[in-house]
């Protein structure tokens, strides 16, 4: 609608009729879930964040991170070596021989480590870690915790490198 306003020409806005219904102030009853049949229920909030499911155990008093580092730095030989050199030539028949809980190996890229020591440290659990024991534990760890540095972690229990074959 126009009015003259003095060789202006404007439109002017008339008030609604109805006064404005009152809206909703939560986000929850504004959002609707149009995916389905429509009810009456407001849909549930989708959350912002699903926090990842985490399998790390709790670990025994004396079992931390921390007090891992204290013994690998402690000087205790954690190789199990008894102090012979590196060895180059471990042949994976021979890491098969290392599977239980007394005496364990595993080879993580390339390098045949003495798992023993570490278990009850494991952050991941005793129990787990063991599943790589007698193993190339590469793809596992790797699917579980690429980031970790097993080599600054483990130093002090490396046998030696697996054969070539
Ligand atoms: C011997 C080499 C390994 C070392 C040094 C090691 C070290 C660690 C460390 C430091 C963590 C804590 C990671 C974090 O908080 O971000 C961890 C967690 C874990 N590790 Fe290992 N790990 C080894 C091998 C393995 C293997 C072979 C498996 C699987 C069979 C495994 C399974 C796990 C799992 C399931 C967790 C808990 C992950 C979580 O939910 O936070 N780890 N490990």
């Amino acid at each position: 609608m126009a009015e003259d306003g003095g060789g202006f020409s404007f439109p002017v806005l008339h008030p609604p009729s109805e006064p404005p219904k009152k809206m909703p102030l939560t986000a929850f009853s504004t959002v609707t879930d149009r995916s389905g049949p429509q009810s009456s229920t407001p849909a549930a909030p989708v959350p912002l964040y699903e926090k990842p499911a985490r399998s790390k155990v709790p670990l025994e008093k004396g079992y931390t991170q921390v007090d891992w580092l204290r013994l690998a730095k402690s000087g205790a030989d954690l190789t199990g070596r008894d102090g012979q050199p590196l060895r180059r030539d471990i042949s994976l028949a021979e890491v098969r021989q290392h599977a239980s809980a007394e005496d364990a190996w595993m080879v993580l890229r390339g390098k045949v480590y003495n798992i023993g020591p570490y278990l009850r440290f494991h952050p991941g659990g005793a129990a787990v870690l063991m599943k790589a024991a007698g193993k190339d534990g590469t793809a596992l760890f790797q699917k579980y915790h690429p980031w970790v540095n097993a080599d600054a972690l483990l130093e002090k229990c490396l046998v030696g490198l697996l054969a070539q074959e």
